[in-house]
């Protein structure tokens, strides 16, 4: 029996905030492993998705969107986002034609333009976009950036991501799995069950929930009777946010909580019983312990 050859390789999903990078990798792996948001920047850590096609798995960088960083957050954020892409098979430029904005894709244009791996422009959000604009800026980037294919894909219904699957699973180089086949992130139980709070607030909230908060793991126990026991603590920076998240009488809490625990059910396939703490710590974002555990790098 001759053996099967096996293919692993890297591919960076880079791109301005909110162009959908999370939307895609899940898109790519076939089942949420990242949560998306309309808010900007809802990606936080570098994270991994693993897709498979065939014989080939890819490891798949979900990079926090690259913007002008100043506070500490943001530039640990940055520098995560570009140690993902270093030694990628792939680095994909992930566009949003509706919303881009010169200010943000003009950095990832100059970071990318003389790296050394190979790399790939795709075109977001064809369900919504005008094909000329679309065509115009793809021919735009083309002439700043030399890019070895150009796809135009929905991250949102999947339009156009087989055929960017199957042609990214080409390019991976021959080698042994990474990832055991089952797999899907990097992502350990314990912190996805944050992020997919963290989700809710954003979705719940919108924008009264200002950008400055976070969701810290505290407890996580496994019951004898199959189900599992999540403590929170969503932790954020003034008492009229903590008021806010909790809503009148407790109902908005409640609501995140009821919403979070049904999704983590699913997720997690066993029962989940969800516990929610709020806390004001105006100082959380100089907090070096927080840090660590969003699997950021205080030094940067
Ligand atoms: N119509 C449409 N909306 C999309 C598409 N892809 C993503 N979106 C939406 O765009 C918003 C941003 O998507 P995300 O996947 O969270 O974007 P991101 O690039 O990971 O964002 P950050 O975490 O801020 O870096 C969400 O509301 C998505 O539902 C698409 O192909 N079509």
């Amino acid at each position: 029996m001759t053996e099967q050859k096996t293919h692993c390789g890297l591919v960076a999903v880079i791109g301005a905030p909110n162009a959908g990078k999370s939307t895609l990798v899940n898109q790519l792996v076939g089942q949420k492993v990242a949560i998306t948001s309309a808010k900007a920047q809802t990606t936080r850590a570098r994270m991994l998705g693993i897709a498979l096609h065939g014989d080939t798995q890819m490891i798949l960088v979900d990079t926090p969107g690259i913007f002008a960083p100043k506070r500490r957050l943001d530039r640990a954020m940055v520098s995560a986002a570009w140690e993902g892409a270093e030694s990628a098979d792939a680095v994909l430029l992930l566009v949003d034609p509706i919303k881009q904005r010169r200010h943000e894709l003009e950095p990832l244009v100059e970071a990318l333009k003389d790296r050394p791996e190979r790399k790939i422009l795709v075109l977001n959000k064809v369900d919504i976009a005008k094909k000329e604009p679309l065509l115009a800026l793809a021919q735009e980037l083309g002439e700043k950036i030399e890019f070895s294919e150009v796809y135009f894909v929905s991250a949102l219904t999947g339009d156009g991501v087989p055929e960017m699957k199957q042609a990214l699973a080409d390019l991976m180089p021959e080698g042994p799995w990474m990832y055991p086949e089952d797999q899907v992130s990097d992502v350990s139980e314990r912190l996805l069950a944050t992020e997919i709070t963290r989700e809710q607030l954003y979705q719940q909230l919108h924008e009264e929930l200002p950008y400055d908060s976070a969701v810290r793991p505290e407890k996580y126990i496994q019951r004898k009777d199959g189900s599992v026991e999540i403590h929170q603590q969503i932790v954020v920076m003034r008492d009229n946010q903590r008021m806010i998240v909790l809503g009148k009488g407790g109902s908005r809490i409640k609501s995140i909580g009821q919403a979070a625990r049904e999704e983590l059910s699913e997720l997690l396939g066993q029962k989940v019983h969800l516990f929610l703490h709020v806390k004001t710590d105006e100082r959380w974002s100089e907090d070096k312990e927080m840090f660590e555990e969003m699997g950021l790098d205080w030094t940067r």
